[in-house]
C-alpha cells in the first residue's frame, strides 16, 4: 500500500488510436482505466486529466455543417466543454467498470472544470495549439482559402495542423469541488482538456476562444491538492536527450537543474515533450515532489519506479 495522492495526466493515445468512432475511442479509454486500477489497488488516492487536442479539433469541424441560423455552430470554448462532457464520460464508465471487476465500487465523477486565464496572456496573438486532422498540402490550400483567418503548423513529416491560442492556466476555479470530491474518496476526473478558459472580466467569467495545454492544468492542479506525484503519461517511455537521432539517452533521472539546461539547448519539442517538461518542473520547484513522465504501455513499472524519467528537486 503506498497511499499517496497522485494526479495522472493522459495524452492523446490514451484516448484516440487511429479511429475516430465513439466506439474505438471508448475501447481505448477501457485499457487506459484498466492501467489506473493499479493506483487504487495500491491504496492511492487517483486525480485524473486527460488531453482532447484531437477531439475538440474534430467536434468544431463538426460544428460548421450545422451551422445555420437555427442551428448555429457553437464557439471553441463551448465545444472544449462538450469535450470535458463526452471524454470525461469515456473515462467516468470505463474506470468505474474496471473498478467493479476488481470488486471497488467506487464513485469517479467528471467535473467540468473552467480554468482561469489571463486575457492579455501573449498566447492570444500566437496560435500554438495542435487541434483536431492531419491535413496534406493540397488540401491545407483548400482550408486557407475558405477559413483565411485560421492558423496552422507544420507537424515534423505528419502534415499541416490547425492552432489556436493556448494560454496560461492561472487558477481552478473548481478547485474547491476538487477537494470536496477528494476528502469524500470520488476519483475526479477533472481539467479534461485543459479546462475551459475563462478571463474575469467585472466580476464575470467568460470563456475564451483557446485550448489549455492540459500538462500545464495538471501542474496546477497536482500543486494545490498537494499531489505526492504528478504522472504525465504519453506515448513515449519518458524524456530523451537528443530525442530523434541515433544518439538519442533516456533520461532516467534528473534533477530541475539539469533539465532546465536542456530547455535552454532546445532539446524539446514546442507543442509536444516541452510542455511537458515545463509543466513537471513548475511542480517540482513549487512542491519539491517528484514528477514522472513515461508510457502509459509502462504505468506499473512506472509505479514501482522502474521506468519512465523522474523529475526531482
Ligand atoms: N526530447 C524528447 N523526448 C521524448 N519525446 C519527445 C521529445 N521531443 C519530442 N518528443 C515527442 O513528444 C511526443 C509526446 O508529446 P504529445 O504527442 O504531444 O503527447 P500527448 O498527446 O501524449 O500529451 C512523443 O511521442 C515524441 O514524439
Ligand atoms: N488540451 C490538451 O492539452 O490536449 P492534448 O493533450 O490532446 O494536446
Amino acid at each position: 500500500m503506498t497511499n499517496q495522492k497522485i494526479l495522472v495526466a493522459l495524452g492523446g493515445n490514451a484516448i484516440l488510436t487511429t479511429d475516430a468512432s465513439a466506439a474505438a475511442q471508448q475501447k481505448a479509454v477501457q485499457k487506459t482505466a484498466a492501467a489506473l486500477v493499479q493506483f487504487v489497488l495500491n491504496g492511492d488516492q487517483l486525480v485524473v486529466t486527460h488531453g482532447n487536442g484531437p477531439q475538440v479539433g474534430n467536434l468544431l469541424l463538426q460544428q460548421l455543417y450545422t451551422n445555420s441560423k437555427s442551428n448555429p455552430a457553437m464557439p471553441l470554448d463551448t465545444v472544449g466543454a462538450m469535450t470535458e462532457g463526452s471524454i470525461g464520460y469515456w473515462f467516468q464508465n470505463a474506470l468505474q467498470m474496471a473498478l467493479l471487476a476488481h470488486g471497488f465500487n467506487r464513485t469517479v465523477v467528471t467535473l467540468v472544470t473552467q480554468v482561469l486565464v489571463a486575457e492579455n496572456d501573449p498566447a492570444f496573438n500566437h496560435p500554438s495549439k495542435p487541434i483536431g486532422p492531419f491535413y496534406s498540402t493540397s488540401q491545407l490550400d483548400q482550408l486557407q482559402k475558405v477559413h483565411p483567418d485560421w492558423q496552422f503548423v507544420a507537424d515534423a513529416g505528419r502534415g499541416y495542423r490547425r492552432v489556436v491560442p493556448s494560454p496560461k492556466p492561472i487558477a481552478i476555479q473548481e478547485y474547491p469541488a476538487i477537494k470536496t470530491l477528494l476528502d469524500n474518496q470520488v476519483i475526479p476526473i477533472v481539467a479534461g482538456g485543459g479546462g475551459v478558459p475563462v478571463v474575469k472580466k467585472q466580476q464575470k467569467l467568460v470563456g475564451q476562444e483557446a485550448v489549455i495545454d492540459k500538462d500545464f492544468s495538471a501542474a496546477k492542479i497536482a500543486e494545490l491538492i498537494n499531489a505526492d506525484k504528478l504522472i504525465i503519461l504519453t506515448s513515449v517511455a519518458g524524456v530523451f536527450y537528443h530525442f530523434g537521432t541515433p544518439n538519442q539517452i533516456k533520461v532516467k533521472r534528473v534533477t530541475v537543474k539539469e533539465i532546465e539546461q536542456h530547455i535552454a539547448d532546445q532539446s524539446f519539442a514546442a507543442g509536444s515533450m516541452l510542455p511537458k517538461v515545463e509543466a513537471a518542473i513548475s511542480f517540482v520547484k513549487r512542491t519539491k515532489r517528484p514528477a514522472i513522465i513515461g508510457a502509459l504501455a509502462d504505468v506499473n513499472a512506472i509505479i514501482k519506479g522502474e521506468q519512465g524519467t523522474v523529475i526531482v528537486p
